[in-house]
């Protein structure tokens, strides 16, 4: 018996570039697919956020001189590509999946429409919830705890690349150390920056926890879905 039974999967868009520099690695996208299938066929309720760091990233427009606004519009379809390519990979597994978006693109995907989207998840369907929040200056972190609060899941687990939260960025600092479990409170006040603070503030008002894991690692997802020791816990 998996622990949750509805969750919200943030997952990295970086992090679907596999040992490339850019875009989608197709069987890295692939083992990603294999593992969430692994876990609708336990009955979980699942829909997925995606990122979009591995093609654009709206601060790094905004950086070259780029209208923010506008940057973060590109950062938003970027998302689309990502949750069109899941989609593919899903089906190819014979899992049902339906990408909604949050900026419409009718010919393509269903809008963001919240009954459907619970509708699809009780009828054993995966979710993709494309374009983040449809806003500028937002992340798919925000999304990810946004959506996670509307289909009222039983936690967000956001996939990355590494295993968990660490006192500073493990990346940088070698001596970094990782939590086991943390308190939103104190992710917030250290300005941890694995997630953004929007994202902390969200989850920490609906009481919806938040587990850090790494997706790089073969089996972790399932491992939190069924309440093993793996990465990092936030909660209230
Ligand atoms: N205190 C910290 N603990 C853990 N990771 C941290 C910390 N501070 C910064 N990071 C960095 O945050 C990254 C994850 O956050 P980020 O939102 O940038 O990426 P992502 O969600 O994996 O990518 P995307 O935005 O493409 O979905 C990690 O890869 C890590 O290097
Ligand atoms: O609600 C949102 C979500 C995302 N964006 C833009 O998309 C990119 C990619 O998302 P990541 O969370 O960084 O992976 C982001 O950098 C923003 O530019 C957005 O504007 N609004």
């Amino acid at each position: 018996m998996p622990a949750y039974q509805s969750v919200l999967l943030k997952l990295s868009g970086e992090a679907l570039m596999g040992d490339d520099s850019y875009g989608i690695n197709p069987l890295t996208i692939e083992a990603m697919a294999t593992e969430i299938s692994e876990v609708v066929q336990l009955g979980v309720k699942l829909a997925i956020v995606i990122g979009g760091g591995n093609i654009f990233r709206g601060v790094a427009g905004g950086a070259a001189g780029m209208d923010r606004a506008t940057a973060d519009y590109m950062g938003m379809l970027a998302t689309m590509m990502n949750s069109l390519a899941l989609q593919d990979s899903l089906r190819q597994k014979g899992v049902e999946a339906r990408v909604q978006s949050a900026l419409r693109m009718d010919q393509v995907v269903e809008p963001y429409i919240r009954p459907r989207a619970i509708r699809h998840m009780n009828e054993g369907k995966v979710v993709i919830f494309a374009a983040g929040t449809g806003n500028p200056f937002f992340t798919t972190d925000t999304a990810a705890a946004l959506r996670g609060a509307e289909m009222n899941v039983d936690i967000v687990l956001k996939a990355t690349k590494v295993d968990g939260i660490y006192s500073s960025d493990p990346k940088k600092d070698p001596l970094a150390t990782r939590y086991d479990t943390i308190s939103f409170d104190e992710a917030i006040v250290k300005n941890l920056q694995v997630m953004d603070a929007t994202a902390f503030a969200l989850c920490r008002d609906r009481e919806l926890p938040i587990k850090v894991f790494s997706i790089l690692k073969p089996g972790a997802l399932m491992r939190v879905v069924n309440g093993d020791p793996e990465g990092t816990l936030v909660h209230v």
